[in-house]
């Protein structure tokens, strides 16, 4: 039985980053978020860091362009195309693109995390008191957020952060064919808070009222967020935010979403494979065909499972990476079209650094494979267990300049 609540107020969506997929995303919401006006209001916040940008000569919508750049936020709410991050993609008129990020924030009940993990930091910094507390977040970001203190996801570290529930979404995703509407399909962790979901299900399972009262986070989302703050509950006067409405954000005819509880499974899968993806480049680079990347692959999403089992717990679910698109299929499409991959091949055939490659073939975009893997290795060795992983630290150790590609076979074969 569905349903028939009517709610007076409606979510309002940010989506806090503008890169690739970062617009790409943007654009997916904005096109639900006019279908189901019902549910969400139209107009979508998209946080952009602002920078003066050149427009392409050759830009459909600037035949006369001059040679002054300009603000990549008017440009992009002038001629509805991030032309630097997203170019040929017409985006929907209901995006704002906001270079003031507690302006574009403001209000908004839903705030999507899309930008290159390492400056998630200060943007949770710079959000602290200026969302609304009962906001709920999804991390599309691919990395894990590692200090002295260990390793975390980084739905977690926006969690605790800001002291809102943040699940992730993640898939075999290449930014550029979800926004060119090529099939894909993707996975959406969300675990809601019981007191998110007072209404029926669409499944018809009714679940608990909100209880009007705060709820330690540590309580409602097993284990994964455990946090000294607080969760504020979404008021009854919101559309409830349960599988179904966060399906209903995210699922296009060309972009399917798969709505799963593991969290920790789904983050991981996205932060892991770029690691992966690089060790796949530097074989493929040696021209090592397709057996050699097969088998960085097999052992990569090994890997992938057991530090998700000895790091997370019990509640990272095998299943998530290997029937899930935020696994294996990510690891695929990564290790088939990804930037890390292509650059760490590209690296390896030119003899040069993969940060030169980055620069060079990139346009500002960025890798997440590199800087993940010096994370990842600082924190295994800090538990000892960098023997462990013997993928992992070989691209490290390459990375280092203290391994050669040449040697993966043998560094793989050390780990027992
Ligand atoms: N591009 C892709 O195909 C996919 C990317 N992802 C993940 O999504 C996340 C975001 O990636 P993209 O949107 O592709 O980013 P990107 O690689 O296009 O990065 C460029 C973005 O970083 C911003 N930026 C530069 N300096 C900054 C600063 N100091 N502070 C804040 N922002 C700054 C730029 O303005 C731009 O929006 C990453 O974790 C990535 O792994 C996930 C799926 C697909
Ligand atoms: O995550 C991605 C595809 O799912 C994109 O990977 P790259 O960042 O390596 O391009």
């Amino acid at each position: 039985m569905a349903s028939l609540a009517v709610h007076s107020k409606k979510h309002k969506v940010c989506i806090v980053g503008s890169g690739n997929w970062g617009t790409t995303i943007a654009k997916v919401v904005a096109e639900n978020t006019q279908q189901h006006a019902d549910i969400f209001e139209s107009e979508v916040q998209m946080w952009v860091f602002q920078e003066q940008v050149h427009i392409p000569k050759d830009n459909r919508h600037y035949k006369s362009a001059s040679d002054q750049p300009q603000n990549l936020t008017e440009i992009i709410n002038s001629v509805h195309e991030n032309v630097k991050y997203l170019p040929d993609i017409p985006l929907p008129h209901n995006i704002v693109a906001n270079p003031d990020l507690v302006a574009a924030v403001k209000d908004a009940t839903i705030l999507v995390f899309n930008l290159p993990h390492q400056f998630i930091a200060k943007i949770c910094q710079q959000l602290q008191g200026h969302i609304v507390p009962h906001a709920r977040g999804i991390s599309c970001i691919k990395g894990l957020a590692v200090s002295d203190e260990g390793c975390e996801l980084f739905s977690e570290r926006i969690g605790h952060e800001l002291g809102i529930y943040c699940g992730a979404l993640s898939g075999a995703n290449i930014a550029t064919e979800v926004a060119q509407e090529k099939f894909s399909e993707t996975t959406v962790a969300y675990a809601p808070p019981e007191m998110d979901s007072r209404h029926p299900t669409p499944s018809g399972t009714p679940l608990p009222d909100a209880k009007g009262e705060e709820i330690d986070m540590k309580i409602l989302s097993d284990g994964v967020q455990a946090g000294k703050k607080k969760l504020t509950p979404l008021p009854a006067d919101y559309p409830p935010l349960h599988h179904g409405n966060m399906k209903k954000l995210f699922h296009r005819p060309y972009f399917h979403v798969y709505l799963v509880n593991d969290v920790a499974g789904v983050s991981l899968g996205g932060a892991l494979k770029n690691i992966v993806a690089l060790a796949a480049g530097f074989v493929s680079g040696l021209g090592w065909g397709d057996n050699a990347k097969a088998a960085v692959m097999r052992v990569g999403i090994m890997e992938e499972v057991k530090f998700g089992k000895m790091f997370f717990g019990s509640s990272v679910k095998t299943e998530t990476f290997t029937e899930q698109s935020c696994g294996v299929a990510d690891l695929i499409t990564s290790c088939s079209g990804g930037r890390n991959f292509r650059c760490a091949r590209m690296a390896v055939e030119e003899g040069k650094a993969i940060g030169v490659i980055e620069e060079r073939e990139l346009n500002g975009q960025s890798l997440q494979g590199t800087s993940t893997a010096y994370e990842v290795n600082s924190f295994l060795r800090k538990e000892g267990k960098e023997k462990e992983f013997p993928l992992f630290t070989a691209v490290y150790e390459i990375l280092e300049g203290r391994h050669r590609p040449e040697e993966i076979p043998d560094l793989l074969n050390a780990g027992g």
